[in-house]
């Protein structure tokens, strides 16, 4: 009796044992299991490798930045989910445009990990953006605006040119995420909007009541965005960025981020992307 009730005990120590090395694993309780190993997403997201940390970056310290003035509208709480208008100037937008002539490839999604070309999913072209005084001066801009979040920084940034029909289906924009890593917010910034269509869905997040949101956001007849998709659909304007949060403090990821580029149906249309990467313990200098 003695023997079997030792063994019965001893199993119960193995199993809270192998518990405890899969709760570490795994990370954040409550983190749903797709957002820490899946590759569902089709963003290039590479956990916690060194590839990602390197690709991280910050301003300059000390960076001289002109002032710059913003108007922020917010739409959400939680998730939060903010319209900034005129997010970037004229000058600055150009710039950009500028520096990406040179340097456009097809844009690529990650499939099951494997980097591979989709015009389904995504159809645009991308292009790497160098950090020169006018890119620090945004990046540091994008810091700014979340109040400098510790262990957080800029991943490199990307413009992306859709043409007529470009698009990029619904999907997060993390691929990855643990309690030491993960893409916490994003900047849609839209650089170039000389289109019809080409608006930013999210199907999940509600339509505003307040008619004076129709100026930053699709408003159809039936309150759903713009006739035919669902959720919220922002305007595609130029120098105005969407911003949102992917993740709540304890490291959930917000199931209502999920969002779309919609077809451009006529023109061009170029979109800057900013991610903030949280990396714990990391420093850059
Ligand atoms: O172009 C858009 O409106 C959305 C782009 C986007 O979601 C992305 O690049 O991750
Ligand atoms: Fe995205």
């Amino acid at each position: 009796m003695a023997n079997d009730s030792g063994f019965r005990w001893r199993t119960v120590a193995e199993v809270g044992l192998v518990s405890a090395v899969i709760y570490f694993l795994l990370g954040t309780p409550g983190l749903p299991s797709n957002l820490i190993f899946s590759s569902s997403s089709t963003d290039k997201t590479v956990s916690t490798s060194q590839v990602k940390v390197e690709s991280l970056v910050y301003p300059e310290k000390n960076i001289e930045c002109k002032s710059h003035n913003y108007d922020i509208h917010v739409l959400s709480t939680a998730p939060l989910i903010i319209y900034i208008d005129g997010f970037l100037s004229n000058d600055e937008s150009e710039h950009l445009i500028d520096m990406s002539q040179a340097n456009w490839q097809t844009s690529t999604v990650f499939n099951s990990g494997v980097e591979t070309t989709d015009s389904t999913v995504r159809k645009s072209e991308k292009a790497l953006i160098p950090r020169d005084h006018t890119v620090q001066c945004i990046e540091q801009r994008a810091l700014a605006i979340q109040g400098w979040p510790r262990e957080t920084f800029i991943e490199r940034l990307w413009t992306q040119r859709y043409n007529e029909t470009g698009h990029y289906a619904h999907h997060y924009d993390w691929a990855t995420a643990s309690r030491t890593s993960r893409r916490v917010s994003t900047f849609m910034v839209y650089v170039h909007a000389d289109c019809t269509g080409g608006g930013t869905n999210f199907p999940r997040v509600s339509m505003p009541r307040d008619a004076r949101w129709c100026e930053f956001v699709e408003c159809g007849g039936d309150g759903d965005g713009d006739g035919g998709e669902e959720g919220v659909t922002f305007k595609a304007r130029k120098g105005a960025a969407v911003f949102w949060r992917n993740f709540d403090e304890e490291g959930r990821g917000y199931r209502e981020t999920i969002h779309a580029g919609l077809p451009v149906t006529s023109g061009t249309k170029i979109g800057l992307n900013i991610w903030s990467w949280f990396q714990a313990g990391h420093s850059v200098d």
